[in-house]
Parts: C-alpha cells; sequence; structure tokens
C-alpha cells in the first residue's frame, strides 16, 4: 500500500535499496508545476516539454530529444527507428535490460532476431573478443538474420562501459552499416563516476535513451536522443505504442528540477555503495562484479544466501533490500544505510550455518503479489 504524499518530509525512499526507480518526488520538483505549462505535447505545444527535450538533447550533443513516458518505451522506439528491413538480429548483452526486462519488445515490435551475449570478460562486450564471433554480415547470404543494431548498456549493473571499447564498436558499426543504440538509463552515473561527459558517450551513438525517473528522481521518464530526423521517426513509433502525452509540462517541469537539483547528489550514492563494497569485501562476502557507481551485487548463490532470508532479516531491521542487488540513490538515509550493512552481514553469516542451494534464477525484483 502506498503512502500519501507529504513532500516535506523525508522520503519514503529513504529506506528503498531495491532500486533507484523508487525515488520520489521533492517538494522543490512539486513547487515547479506552478511554473509548468499546460500545452498539447502531441501537437508539439507545450513549451516545458520542448525545453525538457532541448536540454537533455544539449547535454548529450544531439540535435533533438524526445520524452518517453518509460525508459522501456524510449528503448524499444529507438530500437525499432534504428531497423528497417526484415531479416534483421539485433546484438547485446545477455544481461541488457533491453533484452531481459521489455517484455520481448524486441520481437514484437520491432521483429527482430536478439543475440545475446555473455562477455568473455564477464564484465562489458568487447569488439575482438564476443561481437565478431556472433556478427552477422549483410552480404546477401540468406540463412542468416543479418546484424543491423547493436544494443550496449552504460551502466549496466552499475558496471561502467570502458570508453575505450564504446569506440571501437562505435568504428566497427559504422564501417559495417549497423545501428548503436545505448540504453543510458544510468548514464549520469557513469558521467559522474568517470569525469567523461554525457556529450562524449552520446557522441558515440546514433541513439541514447537517458532516464530521469532513477538516478535522478523524476516521478517518471526518459529522453530519448538523436539527430532530428531520427527523433521524428521515433515520435511516430511512441505515438503507434500509446506514448503521445498530452499535458507532459507537469512532468516535464518535474523532470528539468530533478536534472538541475540531482545530479551533483549521484557522488555521493557511489561513496556509500563503495563503502558497503568494501564492507563485503572485508567479511569474504562475494560480489558479482566490483562496485564502480550505485549499486552492489552480492552473489547470493556464491555466498549461499537464501533470497527469502534476505527480505526477512531486511524487513527486521526496517529496509527494503529484496535480492542481491543494493540499490544506492540520493534519498537512502544514513540510518537506511546503517541498517542496510547489518543486514548483508547478518544474511551473510546466517547463511553460513544456513547455506541455500538452489538453482532458480535470481531476479533483482519482487513480484508482489495484489494487496
Ligand atoms: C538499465 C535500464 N534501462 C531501462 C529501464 C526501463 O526504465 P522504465 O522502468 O522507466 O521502463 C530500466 C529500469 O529501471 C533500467 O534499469
Ligand atoms: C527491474 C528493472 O526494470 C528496473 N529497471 C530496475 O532497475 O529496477
Amino acid at each position: 500500500m502506498s503512502e500519501f504524499a507529504n513532500f516535506s518530509a523525508q522520503s519514503p525512499a529513504h529506506n528503498e535499496f531495491r532500486s533507484d526507480t523508487f525515488t520520489t518526488p521533492t517538494l522543490s520538483m512539486v513547487q515547479s508545476l506552478t511554473q509548468a505549462t499546460l500545452g498539447d505535447a502531441v501537437y508539439n505545444e507545450d513549451d516545458s516539454t520542448i525545453a525538457l527535450e532541448k536540454k537533455v538533447a544539449a547535454i548529450a550533443g544531439k540535435e533533438a530529444g524526445l520524452y518517453c513516458v518509460s525508459g522501456t518505451l524510449s528503448n524499444q522506439i529507438a530500437l525499432r527507428t534504428n531497423l528497417f528491413q526484415p531479416p534483421f538480429s539485433v546484438l547485446c548483452d545477455y544481461r541488457g535490460h533491453v533484452y531481459v526486462h521489455e517484455a520481448g519488445g524486441l520481437s514484437t515490435l520491432s521483429q527482430a532476431m536478439v543475440q545475446p551475449i555473455k562477455p568473455t570478460n564477464g564484465r562489458y562486450l568487447t569488439l575482438e573478443d564476443d561481437i565478431l564471433p556472433y556478427f552477422i554480415p549483410d552480404d546477401g547470404e540468406i540463412h542468416g538474420a543479418p546484424t543491423k543494431l547493436i544494443s550496449l548498456e552504460n551502466t549496466l549493473h552499475g558496471m561502467i562501459f570502458p570508453l575505450e571499447e564504446i569506440k571501437k564498436i562505435s568504428k566497427f558499426c559504422k564501417a559495417n552499416d549497423v545501428r548503436l543504440h545505448l540504453d543510458g538509463a544510468r548514464l549520469w552515473n557513469a558521467s559522474v563516476a568517470t569525469g567523461i561527459s554525457i556529450k562524449e558517450y552520446a557522441s558515440y551513438f546514433d541513439s541514447v535513451s537517458l532516464c530521469l525517473s532513477k538516478t535522478l528522481g523524476a516521478p517518471i521518464g526518459s529522453v530519448l536522443v538523436g539527430d532530428r530526423k531520427f527523433i521524428l521517426k521515433a515520435n511516430h513509433f511512441k505515438k503507434q505504442n500509446g506514448g503521445g502525452i498530452r499535458q507532459s509540462g507537469l512532468l516535464a517541469t518535474m523532470a528539468i528540477t530533478a536534472i538541475d537539483e540531482n545530479l551533483p547528489k549521484l557522488k555521493k550514492t557511489h561513496e556509500w555503495a563503495s563503502e558497503l563494497g568494501k564492507l563485503c569485501d572485508d567479511n569474504g562476502i562475494i560480489l558479482e562484479h566490483p562496485v564502480e557507481t550505485n549499486f552492489v551485487f552480492i552473489d547470493l548463490k556464491a555466498n549461499k544466501i537464501d533470497p527469502s532470508k534476505l527480505v526477512e532479516i531486511s524487513n527486521k531491521y526496517g529496509v527494503k533490500a529484496y535480492s542481491g542487488r543494493i540499490s544506492f540513490h540520493y534519498q537512502v538515509s544514513e540510518e537506511s544505510f546503517e541498517a542496510v550493512k547489518k543486514v548483508v552481514l547478518e544474511a551473510f553469516e546466517y547463511a553460513k550455518e544456513h547455506p541455500h542451494n538452489s538453482s532458480d534464477a535470481v531476479r533483482f525484483y519482487s513480484v508482489t503479489e495484489d494487496e
């Protein structure tokens, strides 16, 4: 049952470690509503929406932006717009959100064959080791579905995709008539962590989806950026899929406030995550990979931790951590941070005495029953 809004008090997400998607609007975001314009955005007549789209496009160094109600919509219409004539296939990381968490959209909306790839290095795709072995050239051979799009994610599970590898993949794509999309839901975090600008990262991609509703705390949405012609066609697919929003100025104004106010707060979330990661290292708790931004991925299977026990212990300490992914965001309270450290240590200690062995896939979100 969600709580009633009290924008002047502590965020309901103060103890939330399931995801940074639980971040809630702030009082200043709500106050910004008094400045919102109320045009019909489907007719491209809402100035606040246009201002948001121009703002994010400028940050990314792209010609145009498109406000979407979700990162899933933003990604899926971007992928569709980058693809022209089937048969074609899309290469992505086997953990990629566009593949794992977007309800098979690539198959239905884009009619694409997806080639998920497990990175040889366990962290990020490389051109030599991972992409070339799976690349299907569009050379007239009629058995395969030619690779016409590569979709990368940065950050992916909180890991930063190295710029030098992005450059190699981008150069290959340009030389082989392959489009390149970036799911940049948390590109903000990568930029803050590396000091590399969003503009630099985005310059190697045909399209980038930038989420506003996660690490930045806006109530909903993402902005897709690309060249003007691309965005015009993406808007067509946005409308086709029911994404045409009317008085979106109310949401856009909150998103503009979120960018301005919360981007500087991301560094602290990385510090928290790094501190928890070090605590795990110091106590022999195995992580799926090193901490680089705002996520700590505890390897529940390697530590033989029972997810349901983790939930039970989380509830005991008054925090919400339902999987091995411990997500940090700017609304976490110091008290909750101290509590989640105890949760992790206690769950680990319990597993030593009560090892949990399971072949079940570990999902990092719970499917809650209706109340
Ligand atoms: C990496 C990534 N991309 C895209 C999305 C989709 O965003 P949304 O939940 O707004 O559809 C998410 C969700 O949080 C995500 O983690
Ligand atoms: C689960 C996934 O869709 C969501 N993007 C998250 O990171 O929580």
